[in-house]
């Protein structure tokens, strides 16, 4: 029986995730899975020096996704409750294959596939496009002093990894379903109407996947 989903926001870093996330959980009153970045102990040195840090911080973020969304199939979706989340577990590829390289990005592989092949998976995906204008805009707007010299050729390449990482999603786990939302153009922030028809939309799929079932 699956009649109540699991919805995870994704896009590349400033489209919009967190804000989304947030707006639907308490728009459907589910709870909301937020990853942790404000106590991320390696992203600042990260973002000073790539190829120094980038095990440690693909590792942190890896465990830290493991626990939570080990916790959120034991909570809630065991006990079908829906719930949504600002991520998916396969963000940590989507970096990993970027940011490191050799031995540790073999290792790395070993131990993603090893921790998160049988996590649970999202049902439903939102994710949000947007183009590298768009996103370095809100990257300034949201002002994380640590993400201000982010260098515009690393973002530049995760959009495109996106594209190709939710492409990949769609062929290797057809269960999911993909609702693709225009970051450029549509402001769930400042218009209402944009975030109730997200909203809608939403809960319509749901709807319509319970009737299925
Ligand atoms: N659709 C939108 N229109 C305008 N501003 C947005 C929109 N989505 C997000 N923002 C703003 O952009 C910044 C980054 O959003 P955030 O949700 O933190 O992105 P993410 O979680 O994807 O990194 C925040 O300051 C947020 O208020
Ligand atoms: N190298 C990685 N960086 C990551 C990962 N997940 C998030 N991040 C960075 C990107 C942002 O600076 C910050 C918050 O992410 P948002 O996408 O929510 O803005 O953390 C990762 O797995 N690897």
């Amino acid at each position: 029986m699956k009649q109540t989903p699991f919805i995870a926001v994704e896009g590349a870093i400033g489209a919009g995730k967190t804000t989304l996330a947030t707006m639907l959980a308490q728009e459907m009153n589910i709870p909301l899975i937020k990853e942790i970045v404000e106590e991320n102990p390696f992203l600042g040195k990260f973002y000073e020096n790539i190829d120094e840090w980038s095990f440690q911080l693909e590792m942190f973020f890896l465990c830290n996704r493991y626990k939570q969304l080990e916790d959120t199939g034991l909570q809630y979706i065991a006990n079908h409750k829906p719930v949504i989340s600002d991520y998916h577990i396969y963000k940590n590829l989507i970096f990993s294959e970027r940011t490191l390289k050799g031995v540790q990005r073999d290792k790395y592989r070993q131990i993603y596939h090893l921790l998160t092949d049988d996590l649970p998976k999202p049902d439903i995906i939102l994710y949000i496009r947007a183009d590298l204008e768009t996103l370095l805009y809100r990257i300034k707007k949201r002002e994380r002093v640590f993400e201000q010299s982010m260098d515009t050729a690393y973002l530049g390449q995760l959009i495109l990894d996106y594209e190709e990482a939710m492409a990949s999603i769609a062929i290797n786990e057809p269960s999911t379903q993909i609702i693709t939302i225009d970051g450029n153009l549509i402001d769930f922030v400042e218009n209402k109407e944009h975030f109730a028809q997200i909203a809608s939309d939403l809960k319509e799929l749901i709807h319509e996947r319970i009737q299925h079932t």
